[in-house]
């Protein structure tokens, strides 16, 4: 089968501390000419892993080893520096949800810029309208045409995640599911998650949540100081994980 993700010795270069203030030393030294290098580092690197449609993938690893980045690179938010990401489909992501908000406009204009920003048409939004407000809840329903400016983070949230919960995109990225909202919009979130996979979506999901992992997942990558250590089950991935954590 063609993948629908393919990462062939991915890389990206960051920069540590860009504002960093120049020291005495490096301003006599090198009369305040920056090293290039100063500063930079590979928080991932020589990725090399394909995902086929309708694999569930769960990244897994100790905290700033590099999986948010990876999503980022997944979604296109971020380019490479090395290697290659191809994604075979347009991309659903579930990661900064009131991403695209602009506070000076109402909850129902955001709605439509947001949705137009990912892709779907406002023929397709003006059908949905109704379905995707009563998703995000009552509040938000109450206050859709406020601006987003007086909506709570929560609200803010909520909105979000009705909008891109609702794109048909084949690929689904989820950075940690229990992070945002009350328990309630979490039980929203879980239940809509099972909904799109059941539709044969394909998800990369990042957790430190093992009931998460274990829930949505198949597949798992275990990911430590940016390099790919295990490409395998959740279980193989979760297990070298707390292996590696135990040592
Ligand atoms: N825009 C950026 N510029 C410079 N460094 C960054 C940037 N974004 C992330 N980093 C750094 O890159 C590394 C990887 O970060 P990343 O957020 O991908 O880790 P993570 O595995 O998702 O961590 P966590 O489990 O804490 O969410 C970290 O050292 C982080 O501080």
């Amino acid at each position: 089968m063609a993948a629908i993700i393919e990462a062939d010795g991915l890389g990206i270069r960051f920069v540590r501390n860009r504002r960093r203030q120049l020291r005495l030393r490096e301003l006599i030294v090198r009369r305040g000419a920056r090293d290039p290098d100063a500063g930079r580092f590979w928080p991932l690197r020589d990725l090399s892993f394909r995902v086929e449609p309708g694999e569930t993938v769960g990244v897994v690893g100790r905290n700033g080893t590099g999986k948010s980045t990876l999503l980022r690179l997944i979604a296109g938010v971020l380019i490479p520096d090395e290697g290659t990401i191809a994604v075979h489909g347009r991309v659903a992501p579930l990661l900064e949800l009131s991403a695209g908000f602009s506070g000076d406009l109402t909850g129902r204009e955001n709605l439509y810029l947001v949705g137009g920003l990912h892709g779907l048409s406002s023929a397709y939004l003006r059908r949905h309208f109704d379905e995707i407000v009563s998703f995000a809840g009552e509040q938000v329903e109450r206050a859709i045409d406020t601006s987003v400016r007086h909506y709570s983070s929560g609200m803010k949230v909520r909105l979000g995640f009705a909008v891109i919960a609702h794109l048909p995109h084949p690929v689904l990225l989820v950075d940690e599911v229990t992070a945002v909202g009350d328990a309630e919009f979490r039980a929203k979130c879980y239940a809509t998650i099972e909904r799109l996979l059941a539709e044969g979506r394909t998800l990369v999901l990042v957790s430190h949540n093992d009931k998460d992992l274990t829930r949505f997942c198949r597949r798992g990558l275990y990911l430590d100081a940016g390099r790919l250590i295990v490409d395998g089950t959740i279980d193989e991935a979760l297990a070298a994980y707390a292996d590696a954590a135990q040592r």
